[in-house]
């Protein structure tokens, strides 16, 4: 094994990212995209209740407190979680850029061992664009904001269709979220995986 996969590095024609003249302003909270979503919806009982706000340029930050129901080891979180936690960060980046994607590969590295009762302060940013390819980095801290990085992650989004998630979605859900009366939230139920 040789180090990073180099499928995580921007081809030589990438561009810098754009954000979005209507993305949300720096502070704002961007709320669940779904209320059943893993990682950030609100009537997820099992879900991880992640809430990202966006930063400056396309940047934006999270909170995930770790619950004794994410533990792999005693006491310590799932490293898997801890993946699910990063993915949802960069997974919100999109909506700086208002487009809609999909995690296509995410390259996760544990630094330290995060302890149930933890605040992760995660923050993610896109580093460059190549038609629809996304690059993204992210870093989740212990003990606040400023603390020793724990897990990273590097992610490549891949731009999709809403038809990608009506097409392969299960189709309850589906229909049940097309029928969401507020058209806000029944785009935003499609900007990630099904
Ligand atoms: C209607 C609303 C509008 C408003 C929208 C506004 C904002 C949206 C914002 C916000 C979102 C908010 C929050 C997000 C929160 C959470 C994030 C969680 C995200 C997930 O958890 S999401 C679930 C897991 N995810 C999947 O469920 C994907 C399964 N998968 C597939 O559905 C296909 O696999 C797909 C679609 C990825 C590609 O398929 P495809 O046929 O479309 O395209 P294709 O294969 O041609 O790839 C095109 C180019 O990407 C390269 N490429 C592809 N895959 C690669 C890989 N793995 N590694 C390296 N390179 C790869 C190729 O090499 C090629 O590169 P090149 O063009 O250079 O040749």
């Amino acid at each position: 094994m040789s180090g990073r996969n180099t499928a995580l590095t921007p081809p030589a024609d990438a561009t810098a990212p754009v954000r979005h003249p209507d993305a949300p302003a720096p502070g704002e909270l961007l709320g669940a995209h779904y209320e059943h979503c893993f990682g950030c919806g609100e009537d997820q009982p099992h879900g991880l209740h992640l809430e990202s706000r966006a930063g400056e340029g396309v940047r934006v930050t999270a909170e995930f407190t770790v619950k004794t129901a994410h533990q792999g080891a005693p006491g310590l979180a799932h490293g898997g979680v801890l993946a699910t936690a990063l993915d949802e960060t960069l997974g919100s980046l999109n909506w700086l850029l208002r487009v809609i994607a999909v995690t296509g590969r995410l390259e996760t590295d544990y630094l330290r061992p995060v302890p149930v009762g933890t605040v992760l302060y995660l923050e993610a940013e896109v580093t460059a664009v190549a038609g629809r390819k996304i690059y993204s980095t992210a870093v989740g801290r212990i003990g606040g904001p400023e603390g020793p990085v724990a897990v990273r992650a590097d992610a490549l989004f891949i731009e999709v269709k809403v038809d990608h998630f009506i097409e392969n979605g299960r189709p309850e859900e589906i229909r049940a979220a097309m029928a969401e009366p507020d058209q806000v939230r029944r785009a935003r139920a499609f900007e990630v995986n099904p």
